[in-house]
Formats: structure tokens, sequence, C-alpha cells
């Protein structure tokens, strides 16, 4: 029998060949399972998926083409490969702007780049995540529609370049009064940076998802747009039902609780707070290496 498994081993693996695998073949292979991953998801989340679509049916017919011997659309084919290739680059630039910012988004970096620190101004108090949530709910109640984009590590300078300037406190009030209907700033977005409204009235981008539901207009569909091509969370308040819903990476939570609000924004609270967290270790860290150095 060993015999007989020895021979069977020869026969059939001796010719097989098994590759020195080191430890960095492992790592490798793990950050490109990683990022494949990562370029499969925003594929997937993004316009890229018509584009991949498209792709996958012009590749089947090119295939069709190579094998019936069609040589003027196989030659058409491989002079039109570099133009395609730019017109997408073209075509999909914000999508390409926002994967590259959300690289810069990713706290690995933010935790070796210390000059950001002034940052940290811009993280909002709880007066502010409270203030948000009692006027989205009072204005809900009487049907008052209002967008507010409550802006995170991405600055939105030229969304509120669209608007008009302000530089105001945050206060339930503030807000209330701001989307007042026939008031000369009820119309558009605000946007919330930190403590203070920077602007009001600015238009944002719509989006163009086609799986949004029918029901929802303008307003929740610039609301989506926003959280596309940034990381703001974004509070819309119906004028038609009262709902309060939220957008956030693309997509949209619609008719939410006061509870659930409160949840949201503290997740975005906490992202700074970790921020701070990883600036004050940095600090104490440079500290420290002063201390031993002197
Ligand atoms: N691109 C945009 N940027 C900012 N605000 C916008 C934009 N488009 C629409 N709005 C706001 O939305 C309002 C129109 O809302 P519309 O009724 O079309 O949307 P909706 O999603 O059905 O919301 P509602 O439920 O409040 O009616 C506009 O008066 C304007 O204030």
């Amino acid at each position: 029998m060993e015999q007989w498994l020895g021979r069977f081993v020869e026969k059939y693996a001796g010719d097989l060949y098994f590759p020195d695998v080191q430890i960095t073949d492992i790592v490798e292979v793990m950050i490109l399972t990683f990022l494949i991953y990562q370029v499969m998801v925003w594929i997937k989340n993004t316009k890229a998926w018509m584009l991949m679509k498209g792709i996958i049916v012009l590749a089947v017919f090119i295939l069709l083409a190579a094998i019936f011997k069609m040589h003027t659309i196989l030659y058409i084919a491989k002079n039109a490969a570099t133009v395609m290739a730019t017109a997408a680059i073209v075509v999909f630039q914000p999508e390409l702007r926002r994967a590259l910012e959300k690289l810069g988004e990713k706290k690995f970096l933010t935790s070796v780049v210390p000059f950001e620190a002034n940052r940290e101004k811009s993280r909002f108090s709880e007066e502010t995540r409270e203030s948000i949530i009692e006027a989205a709910y009072a204005m809900g109640k009487v049907k008052t529609g209002a967008l507010i984009v409550v802006e995170q590590a991405i600055r939105l300078t030229e969304y509120e370049s669209t608007g008009i300037k302000m530089d105001c406190l945050m206060s339930s009030q503030v807000l209330i009064n701001i989307f007042e209907h026939n008031t000369p700033l009820h119309d558009g977005a605000i946007i919330v940076r930190g403590d203070r409204i920077v602007s009001a009235t600015c238009y944002l981008p719509l989006t163009d998802n086609m799986g949004i539901s029918k029901e929802l207009g303008t307003r929740h569909r610039a609301a989506v747009g926003m959280s596309e091509v940034s990381d703001a969370l974004i509070v819309v308040v119906s004028e038609e039902t009262g709902a309060v819903s939220v957008a956030q990476g693309g997509q949209i939570f619609r008719n939410i609780s006061e509870e659930e609000l409160r949840q949201k924004l503290i997740e975005i609270q906490d992202k700074k707070t970790e921020y701070n967290r990883i600036a004050a270790w940095w600090k104490g860290r440079r500290k420290d290496e002063r201390k031993t150095n002197a």
C-alpha cells in the first residue's frame, strides 16, 4: 500500500511545481484581495457598474469577432481602446476623485499626519447635535422643509460658495428661522461646519441613482447626491410629509426616529472624538520624544 501510494504521488505529483511561499507573498495576496474587493465594491456602488456592464458586452462582442475572424471590427476595437480608456477617465472623474478622497479619509493616514490638528475645532458639540435634532423634528411637525449638511473630513467649500455665506453659531431657533417659508434663506441647503452654520441656500448636486423611490423629489435627491460626492451626513425634513430622513454614503434612511437621528449624529461625533484621541496620542508621543531627547 505504502509503495503504491509512493508511486502514485511520484506519478501524478512529480511534475507539479510547488513555489517557495514566503510570508511577504501571503501579505501580498492579502493586500491584493483587499484592493480587488474594494475596487469591486466601488464599481458596484457607483456609475462604474454601468460602465462595467458595457465593457462586458463589448468584450463578448470582440471575442465573437475574434472567433469569426472579423478583421475590420477587430481593427476598429484595437484602435478605439485608448480613446475609450481616456473617455472613461473623463466621464468617471467625480467617482475617481471621490475614491481617492476616501483613501485620504482613512484613519491610518490621518493618524500619521499631525498637521491636520487644527481640524479639531471643526468637531461639533453635543449642543449642536441636540439643536439639529430638536429643530428637525420641530420643523417636521409643522411640515417645514429643510436640508442640513453636516460636514465631516471633506471640506465642502465648492458647495458652500453656491450659497450665501454665514458665520452663525448653531441653535435650534436659528435653524427653524432659516427654513421658515418665504424668508430669504429658506431655499436650498445649509452647511454646518463644527458648531457653526457656514452657508445657507446652497445648491447641492442631484443624484442620478435610479434606485431611489420615485416618491422622493429634488430635496431628497440633492441630499443623496451630496452624500455620494462627500462624507457629509445630510438631514432632510420633508415639506410634504414632515418625515425626517438622513443621507449618508449614497444611501437614504427614510423617516427615522429622533433616537435614530441621534445615533447617526453620535456616530460621526465619535469619528471626530476618535481623531481627537489619535491627535492627543500623537501630541503626547511627541512631547515624550522631546523629553527623552532633552
Ligand atoms: N439641488 C438642490 N440643492 C439644494 N436644495 C435643493 C435642490 N433641489 C431642490 N432643493 C430644495 O428642495 C425644494 C424642493 O423640494 P421638492 O418638493 O422638489 O423635493 P422633495 O424631495 O419632494 O421634498 P418634500 O418632501 O419636502 O416636498 C426646493 O425648494 C429647494 O429648497
